[in-house]
């Protein structure tokens, strides 16, 4: 087994196995057409432009009376101007035909008339409510005569939403390589557009090994455990916009790259456990041949680790192989897979580095860069728990990953170690 490298070393290296996956998914022909409604969180595969006005027409931004503004120049507090009420116009109404020298009663949303240019809201209005009007009644039925007064005047353009001011028509309403948000799909859908190309999720075929493992639910037998890390991995892997597929390992390793072949569809391989130093490590005797190269960083957890193209039937499919303890996985996720698996769905992989002293006084092993999980403390302090790579409870309820860097073997307690906050 060749010397440790270090975790910056490994994390190059991950980089680099599946910087030609990345080149795949952003190719433009690899693009995919999807519903808006199955398009949150997918990433637009080229440029959307808009092929309308939004809004498309002048409208409303007050619930008031169109008017022209020059017919009200003169208003004051002492001489108010009063125009006869014209046409109404609520929103849906096709766009009406304002009469100059009236005040046109108009709604949220409504279209401006044409011929007015400015809104005055009903509350700056004598007097300040609609005449004659109500959800059953509508511009026929303002009394003939009715008058209503401005008492100053209006700028043009005052509380009308232009034709296009949120978009122009031709506008690129968001460029190729845009995440699409709850907004995003929001103004896709006020453009009209039903559908969008977006490039393809990459696919995880998720493989968990050890006979030892059985399903939430199931009943154990003597010297079984419940399989903790499909369900760890499957969502923190999901949380990064990749699809997931989990598996079980069979025992074997000839039935472990069979279960893999069987997986066409698959962009990457990410094992856990069967891979260190036991008499029946599948994970490593099936891909070692294959082409995965294993040896260890100079961490922990996450000592053991594997990665590299393998050769499975006519396809070279990269292959990132974790240690099976349960910390140990979420904790090399965090520092190989997670920020290239963000980066690939364009999201931020979030993992906002701080200094925080230690609420304790620690110990690591000197040749490792050491992950402890932790809990921030009201007074800023960290407290972290043990450091077995098992604890998986403590780390359900850690808010910190606290980093020991290689070379240190203890500090005490306010002692400065490097945080990253995982509960954001
Ligand atoms: N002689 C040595 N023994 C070990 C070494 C070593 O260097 N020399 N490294 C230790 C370290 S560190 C780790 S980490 C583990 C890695 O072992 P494997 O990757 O081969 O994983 P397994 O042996 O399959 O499992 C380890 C542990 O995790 C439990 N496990 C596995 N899968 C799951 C799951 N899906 N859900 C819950 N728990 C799981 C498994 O039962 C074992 O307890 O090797 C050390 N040994
Ligand atoms: O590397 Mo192991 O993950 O230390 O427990």
């Amino acid at each position: 087994m060749s010397a440790p490298v270090t975790p910056q070393e490994h994390a190059v290296a991950v980089a680099e196995l599946l910087a030609p996956l990345r080149a795949r998914l952003i190719e433009p022909g690899a693009a995919e057409t999807v519903p808006i409604a199955r398009a949150a969180g997918h990433v637009l595969a080229a440029d959307l432009t808009s092929p309308v006005a939004v809004p498309p027409f002048a409208n409303s931004q007050m619930d008031g009376y169109a008017v022209r503004a020059s017919d009200v120049a003169s208003a004051s507090a002492g001489a108010p101007v009063r125009l006869p009420i014209g046409a109404a116009s609520a929103a849906g109404d096709p766009i009406g035909v304002h009469v100059v020298g009236t005040a046109s009663p108009v709604m949220t949303g409504a279209p401006v008339p044409d011929g007015a240019d400015a809104v005055i809201p009903i509350e700056q209005c004598d007097p300040a409510h609609f005449i004659g009007l109500g959800s059953a009644a509508h511009a026929d039925d303002v009394p003939p005569g009715a008058t209503v007064g401005f008492a100053a005047p209006v700028e043009p353009g005052t509380f009308v939403r232009g034709t296009g001011t949120d978009l122009a028509p031709g506008a690129i309403i968001l460029p190729a390589g845009t995440r699409l948000t709850p907004a995003a799909l929001g103004s896709i859908a006020a453009a009209g557009l039903a559908e969008v190309a977006v490039r393809p999720r990459a696919h995880v075929l998720l493989l968990s090994t050890g006979h030892e493992l059985r399903a939430p639910g199931a009943p154990l037998g003597s010297g079984q455990i419940y399989d903790a890390n499909s369900s760890s991995m499957s969502a923190a892997l999901a949380e990064t916009g990749v699809d997931v597929t989990t598996a079980t390992s069979p025992d074997d390793a000839e039935a472990l790259l069979t279960l893999i072949a069987a997986h066409p569809d698959a962009d990457l391989v990410v094992t856990m456990g069967g891979v260190s130093a036991g008499a029946f490590e599948v994970v490593r005797d099936a891909l070692e041949p294959a082409g995965v190269r294993f040896g260890h960083v100079a961490m922990q957890p996450g000592g053991p680790q594997g990665l590299g193209l393998a050769r499975i039937g006519e396809r070279e499919l990269p292959v990132v192989a974790f240690p099976g303890n349960p910390v140990s996985v979420l904790v090399s996720f965090e520092m190989f897979l997670r920020p290239i698996l963000c980066a690939l769905s364009e999201r931020p992989a979030l993992r906002p580095a701080v200094q925080a002293r230690l609420a304790h006084a620690i110990t690591s092993p000197a040749g490792k860069h050491q992950v402890r999980r932790g809990a921030l403390r009201e007074d800023g302090s960290v407290e972290v728990g043990g450091p077995s790579s098992h604890l998986l409870h403590d780390y359900a309820r850690a808010t910190v990953l606290a980093h020991v860097p290689i070379g240190v073997d203890a500090l005490p307690a306010g002692a400065e170690v490097e945080i990253w906050r995982i509960d954001e």
